[in-house]
């Protein structure tokens, strides 16, 4: 019988074959390959066909939420995922990076200040613009988080304020209340568009435009730039937002849901610590991602191993890695994330566990593409794998998956219940 099951999220691990290959089929895998010995796969369109997510959605759809009916943007679980609360009404939450621009043309040079801003760096950057009065009655508060990624939130002291905007970046394009990935995007920096004919939107997108414009001219001046400029790296001169939301989406906790509890959570970003938050599960808090996978994926796995010590039935893991490399366009370097997850972290978990009495499901958020540098619409594979399964595809891949044929889910939100099923039928 299963006792408990893991979710684990490999971010942005899925991609699109080339000549018939993909960083999954060509890694090295012994540990994917155990569990695929018993194992069961397919496939899921993170959110629903056609649509390239980002990373909160396509997870919050995965944990079995449709999004349609609790998403509320990214923003909001970027704040809560660092703890910052926001007020509903007169506060609007956003995903922001620090990007590095041209101002005299807006052309924007590199969205993420070419993977080289320090954390330490950016916090500096975001203390020069914290607290900054916009408008009448208007301020900023800004928090950087992970590398060149912060969280910006714009409030009104008397006057109401909408999340109903559009993105200060040209990567990602709001349709509703969710952001879709764009391919080859126009680089230059946008003004804000209301999404709804309200006074709200209105005025909340004049103090948008107010604090990327202002922040400009506090970046380019700032001694951090100067010092950068110096050594030849790029400067953190902008700073793009997206993903306005204005709440916190009310789920209903995820072990009720699947009827495993209680329900823990290790993820590295904010916003996936903040998806946990928000569907009730406990975060056991690792370190940010230092860069070095073989140095961080010890501490993941230890931080698994004590939530299962501590009894949790349901435990989700998402691992940042291999999503990065796509959005470069690398595919030795995606491949080797693979790898040294699969080393560092699948290999040594499977001795700590009887896969009889716990079920692994392996999958991932979404595509990244290194042909595409971008998140994709692409089917994803997915894989249950549990020690009553007697035979399975052998590895874990797109290729195999496909050659193995199995359940091609049209909506991320129906893996879990199908999994939950699958396993309950078998153990009857
Ligand atoms: O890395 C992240 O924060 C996101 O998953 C991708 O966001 P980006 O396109 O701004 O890097």
């Amino acid at each position: 019988m299963v006792k408990r099951l893991i979710l684990l999220i490999l971010d942005g691990a899925a991609d699109r074959p080339v000549d018939g290959k993909t960083p999954l089929s060509e890694a090295y895998t012994p540990g994917l390959d155990r569990l695929a010995q018993n194992a069961v796969c397919g496939f899921h369109y993170p959110v629903s066909p056609g649509i390239a997510p980002e990373s909160d959605l396509a997870t919050i759809s995965l944990l079995g939420y449709v999004p349609e009916k609790y998403y509320t943007g990214r923003g909001p679980l970027e704040a809560l995922g660092i703890g910052l609360a926001i007020k509903q009404g007169h506060e609007v939450a956003f995903r922001a990076n620090f990007a590095t621009i041209d101002p005299a043309t807006r052309r924007i040079i590199d969205r993420r200040v070419g993977r080289s801003l320090g954390s330490e760096e950016a916090r500096e950057l975001a203390r020069a613009l914290d607290g900054m009065q916009l408008g009448q009655d208007g301020y900023a508060v800004v928090r950087a988080t992970i590398g060149h990624r912060a969280v910006v939130v714009i409030g009104s002291r008397s006057q109401r304020l909408s999340a109903a905007v559009s993105n200060i970046d040209p990567a990602y394009v709001r349709k509703g209340l969710i952001s879709e990935a764009v391919k080859d995007p126009e680089m230059v920096l946008p003004r804000c568009k209301p999404l709804e004919d309200t006074e709200e939107a209105r005025r909340t997108c004049e103090m948008v435009d107010e604090f990327v414009d202002r922040a400009i001219e506090v970046l380019e001046a700032h001694p951090v730039n100067a010092e950068r400029a110096n050594k030849g790296l790029l400067k953190a001169n902008a700073i793009l937002l997206r993903d306005a939301g204005d709440r916190i989406p009310e789920m209903p906790p995820i072990s009720k849901q699947l009827g495993l509890s209680p329900a823990a959570a290790i993820a590295e970003m904010p916003v996936e610590i903040g998806i946990a938050r928000a569907a009730g599960m406990k975060p056991y808090m690792v370190s940010p991602p230092s860069g070095d996978l073989a140095r961080d994926l010890p501490e993941r796995l230890e931080a698994v191993l004590k939530a299962l010590r501590d009894g949790n039935g349901f435990v989700y893991v998402h691992l940042k890695g291999p999503d990065e490399p796509g959005h470069d366009g690398d595919f030795e370097g995606k491949k080797k994330a693979i790898e040294l997850i699969d080393k560092h972290f699948v290999s040594p978990l499977l001795d700590h566990i009887d896969l009889k009495e716990t079920a692994i499901l392996v999958t991932s958020d979404h595509a990244t593409p290194w042909s595409l540098k971008s998140h994709s619409g692409d089917l994803v594979p997915w894989m249950l794998s549990w020690g009553e399964i007697p035979d399975g595809p052998g590895e874990f891949s797109e290729i195999a998956c496909k050659k193995h044929g199995g359940q091609i889910l049209e909506h991320g939100w129906l893996l879990l219940p199908y999994v939950v099923e699958f396993i309950k039928k078998r153990a009857q």
